[in-house]
């Protein structure tokens, strides 16, 4: 015994190497096999951006809570989201509710020269958020920055100085861990796929079949998304994207399961640039989605729109030709089986499709235009529904919104005609939903007692903190 110990404690490496070479083939030759398919995969898929991995045996090394906050820098506003993680990457709640949500207006993008003033306008959503975090809890708690539609129209230069001037704050400001990369903007196939795992992490249909998880849809200003999971077969048939988009399928890899996610991001087609594409046909005449009596102009991105009300009203049906139009439905660049719009591939449908969520400015203009109540988390309703409602915005006079749509702003009311029948166009002529298919509108989600925000943020947090 006692010399097996001293030949063992003096053994070199290659003796090392040799006794345990059985045991170094078999778990070799598996690793090179993995290596072997990665390399061979075609270039139409991307992996793993969200890496969940299944908790049950309780193996986190981390402690009991694990905290994220997330900041949305959005095109219209921003907004910061904590939350609190248990072992099991279960939701536990901040004081009485599941998570801390805070938001104001403008966007980062509100300051293209002036960066410091652009990140200084978190300051007050930074101190509140980091005041939740329990004190000792703080460096251990990583914090990320995604920033959305607004800054990837600034264009690079501007957007990456903003971006630069977040991350000094952070720094100067908070005791939050910011890990690389931490603060960037992302793009629209990541921000699609949070906001994928985020609708069905909260539906618990995360680690079934895909054919068992939802679709997602969500309409900011600046850009929109579409998500699902598509058969393995269907993945391997994706097209090449076109040149300077994203890939159109993602690996993902949560609880224990392997999903494609077929996700795509129109960048220039959310609600609040749809509005400049679609006032910019008329140039300085009457607009036919702008309602009657209403004359002004209308600020996009640094650049200003006519937008005017025609005598006779506006028209629900000349107003559809100019959004379809401004959707390039019937598109000469489609090459694929079948495309949405602008020559995009529409992922072939299937059970990941079956049911749609539907998020951001789809519920917020309903709620507005009176269809559905605002105080539910979320309501079905169909594409018919906001053809309903846009044939009485179209068909009103300026004076007369008030009385007809209580709910609706003030700054919203001379394009609701045009906002409705933009969604309704998107969601019947873009995404080719029949117009009387039922969609889940949805603003949270129901996740046991509470409600939680519907929003990527999620996603990228349950990404932070299972991260290694
Ligand atoms: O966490 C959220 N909860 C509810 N609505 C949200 C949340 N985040 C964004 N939204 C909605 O998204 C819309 C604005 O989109 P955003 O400013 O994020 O544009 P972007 O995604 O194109 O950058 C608004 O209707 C806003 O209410
Ligand atoms: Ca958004």
């Amino acid at each position: 015994m006692t010399a097996k110990r001293a030949i063992g404690r003096h053994e070199s490496l290659a003796d090392k190497i040799h006794r345990h070479r059985g045991l170094l083939l078999v778990i070799s030759i598996p690793i090179v096999l993995i290596a072997l398919v990665l390399l061979l995969m075609p270039g139409s898929s991307t992996s793993v951006s969200v890496t969940m991995k299944s908790h049950e045996g309780g193996s986190n090394s981390r402690g009991p809570k694990n905290y994220a906050v997330i900041f949305d820098a959005g095109s219209s506003g921003s907004r910061v989201h904590v939350y609190c993680f248990d072992q099991n990457l279960d939701l536990v709640p901040l004081e009485n509710e599941l998570e801390l949500f805070l938001q104001l207006k403008p966007g980062l993008s509100a300051y293209p020269n002036d960066p410091r003033q652009s990140a200084n306008s978190l300051v007050s959503l930074l101190d509140k958020a980091e005041a939740s975090v329990p004190r000792e809890l703080r460096p251990k708690t990583p914090v990320r920055v995604g920033a959305t539609a607004g800054l990837r129209a600034l264009g690079h230069k501007a957007s990456e100085n903003i971006l630069q001037a977040v991350r000094e704050l952070l720094k100067d400001r908070s005791r939050l861990k910011t890990e690389a990369n931490a603060v960037t903007v992302l793009d629209g196939t990541q921000e699609g796929s949070y906001q994928w795992v985020t609708i069905n992490y909260l539906l618990r249909t995360l680690g079934k079949p895909y054919s068992d998880t939802v679709g997602v849809v969500d309409l900011g200003g600046g850009s929109v998304q579409m998500a699902y999971a598509i058969s393995e077969e269907d993945a391997a048939t994706a097209p090449k994207p076109l040149e300077g988009e994203d890939s159109y399928v993602r690996e993902m890899y949560l609880k224990g399961r392997k999903y494609f996610l077929y996700v795509h991001s129109y960048l220039h087609y959310g609600l609040l640039a749809a509005r400049a594409e679609i006032l910019k046909v008329s140039e300085d005449s009457n607009n036919p989605c702008i309602v009657t009596g209403h004359s002004g102009t209308y600020k996009y991105g640094g650049n200003a729109f006519k937008a005017i009300g025609s005598s006779s009203g506006a028209s629900l049906d000349e107003c559809r030709r100019v959004a379809i139009n401004a959707l390039k439905v019937n598109d000469s660049l489609c090459t694929h089986m079948k495309c949405t719009f602008g020559g995009v591939w529409n992922g072939g449908g299937g059970g990941g499709q079956k049911k749609i969520f539907v998020a951001s400015f789809f519920f917020d203009r309903a709620a507005e235009a009176g269809f559905v109540d605002p105080k539910q988390p979320v309501a079905e309703v169909r594409p018919l529904d906001f053809e309903k409602a846009a044939n009485k915005a179209c068909n009103m006079r300026m004076e007369e919104g008030k009385s007809k749509f209580p709910r609706v702003e003030e700054d919203n009311l001379p394009y609701l005609c045009l906002d409705l029948v933009y969604q309704y166009t998107l969601l019947v002529d873009g995404f080719g939903l029949k117009p009387s298919q039922t969609i889940t509108l949805v603003k949270k989600v129901k996740y046991g007692d509470y409600a939680v925000e519907a929003a990527w943020p999620l996603g990228s947090a349950i990404e932070a903190v299972s991260s290694p």
